[in-house]
């Protein structure tokens, strides 16, 4: 067990001694500016010395393509001269690489998968594979309850986290939270584990992005880890899983998911997991957790009301230290309707512009400085935007507009924002259909023209229509 106090012969070839001595050649025989866009963002990440194999990984496809096209010989070149036997070379995508510190190769301070720092009895070669799940929670410190502001669209999402981060794994478990885009829901879930941290700081607790435990997936199964991953994810006391509807189709992913997940909710850890839709809408997900992901709490977060995005701007402009009065609060909310994401946008354009020449924030400013934005608004009136306006207006979910329920109450504001969406964007029938949740461009047509029907004949059909688009223009 001693080859760390024991290091390999100084001459003896390793992974990182060809990673530095390839370095050093490439930064030799290409120009700074090439070695620094495609060399160096590229990391060592494992090497199998069963096999003779070492994977490199590169941040982004482009690079990896580029990389594979135009590199990839000159690094198998500088591996054979370097080993001096035939190594396999594997490019492949490394999405943590875009993140991570520059060191091509780290070795012990942080838990490896597969063991990686640790060589064995009888592997003379100090391996360092660095396989790693990172051991720290990922949870980004300034998203709390507490600069979560509260309004109908999201009450009873915030009463549930708040419920969940007090007693987590009894009540509500999986908590299972879903909504549109920048609307909150990374933010929440950040609050839970913050509060929890806070509560319990020896706690283990891990936030990760859904992609981000794919191409974990993908690793582990590269470097024949699942063990070190099993172990690491069916420890954790609570795990936050965002955006899982990038788990669509990927079976091998749902498979090892549905392990953590039985293995975490029978030591009673929480498990929460957020989705764009709800679970029984999900594509490509497997039915089994369908069922189980629908087994706890579902709660749902929608587009922020009037009063609610006014609130936000005024807070977060506060909290920039520039004030901002409640009418240039509800002229800029009034304009930018979709989601908080947007309002935030919306709020640096106008502190910048404010800094920039020393202004008051006043409406006009506010005018000036979304110029660009408010026309593109004014011209093109989003289909999201138009159901969110017939879902008020209507007093439905906005979720109804995607899902598959056709009860008349519901399926009749859809058509009618079907028949909105085509008379208002320049959407094609079947851009239109995949919005309203992936349905047909059939249904699409036979919606519009139902309600163009209707309306030639029907004053309340028409009144109600133009009253919807009286505050789409607004
Ligand atoms: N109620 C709120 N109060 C304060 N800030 C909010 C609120 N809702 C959202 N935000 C902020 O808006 C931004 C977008 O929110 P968030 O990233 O949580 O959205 P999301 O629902 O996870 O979106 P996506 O599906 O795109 O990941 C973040 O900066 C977040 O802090």
């Amino acid at each position: 067990m001693s080859n760390l106090q024991n290091p390999p012969a100084l001459n003896l070839p390793t992974p990182l001694g060809f990673w530095d001595n390839t370095l050093g050649t490439l930064s030799r025989e290409l120009s700074p500016q090439q070695f620094k866009t495609w060399i160096q963002p590229l990391r060592l990440l494992t090497h199998d010395v069963s096999d003779s194999s070492l994977t490199i990984g590169a941040p982004n496809r482009f690079k990896l393509d580029w990389i594979k096209k135009t590199f990839s010989d000159r690094f198998q070149e500088l591996a054979t001269q370097y080993f001096g036997q035939a190594t396999t070379l594997n490019f492949v995508l490394d999405v943590e690489g875009g993140v991570a510190e520059a060191a091509p190769v780290r070795g012990g301070t942080e838990p490896t998968l597969a063991g990686g720092a640790m060589a064995s009895e009888d592997n003379p070669v100090q391996v360092e594979q660095v396989f790693e799940i990172e051991d720290h929670s990922k949870l980004n410190p300034s998203l709390t309850f507490e600069t979560f502001v509260t309004g109908k669209a999201n009450q009873l999402a915030r009463a549930a986290s708040i419920q969940v981060a007090h007693n987590p794994g009894s009540s509500y478990n999986p908590m299972f939270l879903y909504g549109g885009v920048g609307l909150g829901k990374t933010h929440l879930i950040h609050a839970i584990g913050n509060h929890l941290l806070k509560e319990k700081p020896n706690a283990k607790i891990r936030y990760i992005h859904a992609e981000q435990y794919v191409s974990d997936v993908v690793r582990a199964y590269q470097q024949k880890a699942f063990d070190r991953f099993k172990r690491y994810y069916h420890s954790l006391d609570l795990l936050l899983i965002d955006d899982i509807q990038f788990f669509s189709g990927k079976s091998r992913t749902q498979e090892e998911f549905f392990y953590a997940f039985e293995a975490l909710l029978s030591n009673k850890s929480q498990v929460i997991i957020t989705s764009d839709t709800y679970p029984k809408e999900m594509a490509g997900i497997d039915d089994r957790l369908i069922s189980r992901f629908d087994s706890g709490l579902t709660v749902a977060i929608e587009p922020p009301e009037l009063e609610m995005r006014v609130a936000i701007l005024m807070k977060k402009a506060a909290e920039e230290g520039i004030p901002m009065s409640e009418d240039v609060a509800f002229f800029v909310a009034k304009h930018l309707r979709s989601n908080v994401r947007e309002l935030e946008g919306a709020l640096r354009k106008i502190l910048a512009f404010v800094r920039f020449h020393g202004r008051e924030v006043t409406i006009e400013v506010a005018r000036t400085a979304l110029k660009d934005l408010l026309s593109i608004q004014n011209r093109q009136i989003s289909v999201e935007n138009i159901q969110k306006a017939v879902a008020d207006f209507y007093s439905i979910k906005v979720a109804d507009m995607y899902s598959k329920k056709r009860p008349a109450n519901i399926a009749r504001p859809r058509q009618i924002a079907m028949f909105m969406a085509k008379e208002l964007t320049q959407k094609s029938l079947p851009e239109i259909g995949e919005l309203f949740g992936g349905r047909d461009h059939t249904t699409v047509l036979h919606a519009v023209r139902k309600v163009a029907e209707e309306r030639s004949h029907d004053s309340q059909l028409n009144h109600e229509i133009h009253v919807i688009e009286q505050t789409l223009k607004a």
